[in-house]
């Protein structure tokens, strides 16, 4: 279950002080899946990014299963982000590690145990099982995106934060990447919040909210 309650957030401007986030407060129940659109700079990254522990509110609470995220010192944001999934547009993927070990990294820092059929499996799955062995570099880039859908899912969170996952990525590509993120969350009934420009990806996800002068509009 994911909440936000009251939540307030701004940022500086010059001399100005502005509301981003203004009082928002959400409910979402465990497994569903949520896209989050709106206008460019309409504060998207900005809540996703208060989800993901990376940003506190001024005021209000965001919980995620029971943890008040908001409350959390460092070391406890660290290591909530370490149990979560979060996939960028960009893939931040390690360039000295084959694709295998990256795809392995975040479990094996949470002592996670990956067997190599589960990561085969995953891989299959994927599409990439045929490049375990190579560099980042030497992959496309929806390949690469795939790479980090897998290195999060191994990880088994409940909650998978994706900001423009298919951003880089031509239509086809989103499209494919997309429907595969949805049936592999959906599975492993796992939180997705998805934020995306695309109303059409968006509405691929049972659930969809705006976002719009920093309130939240179904
Ligand atoms: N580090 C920062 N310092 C100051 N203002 C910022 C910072 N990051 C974002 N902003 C501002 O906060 C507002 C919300 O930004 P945010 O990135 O959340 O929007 P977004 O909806 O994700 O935008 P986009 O769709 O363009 O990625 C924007 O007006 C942006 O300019």
């Amino acid at each position: 279950m994911i909440e936000l309650k009251n939540v307030i957030f701004s940022r500086v401007d010059g001399d100005i002080k502005r509301k981003i986030l203004n009082d928002i407060s959400l409910a979402i129940t465990p497994a569903t899946q949520l896209a989050l659109v709106g206008d460019s700079g309409s504060g998207k990254s900005t809540l996703l990014n208060l989800l993901a522990g990376l940003l506190q509110p001024d005021s209000g609470e965001v919980i995620v299963n029971n943890t008040v995220i908001s409350d959390l010192k460092a070391q406890q944001l660290a290591y909530y982000r370490r149990s979560i999934g979060i996939i960028f547009q960009q893939y931040q993927l390690l360039s000295p590690l084959s694709v295998k070990d990256n795809i392995t990294f975040q479990a094996r820092l949470n002592k996670m145990p990956c067997g190599e059929d589960e990561i085969i499996s995953l891989a299959e799955r994927l599409g990439i099982a045929h490049k375990l062995d190579a560099l980042p570099q030497q992959l496309s880039g929806g390949e690469q995106q795939r790479v980090g859908i897998a290195r999060a899912l191994l990880n088994r969170p409940n909650l998978l934060l994706a900001d423009e996952p298919t951003g880089n990525l031509d239509t086809q590509r989103a499209q494919d990447v997309l429907e595969l993120l949805v049936e592999l969350c959906d599975e492993r009934a796992i939180n997705l919040v998805l934020v995306t420009h695309s109303t059409r990806l968006a509405s691929q996800l049972p659930m969809q909210l705006t976002l719009k002068d920093g309130q939240l509009h179904g």
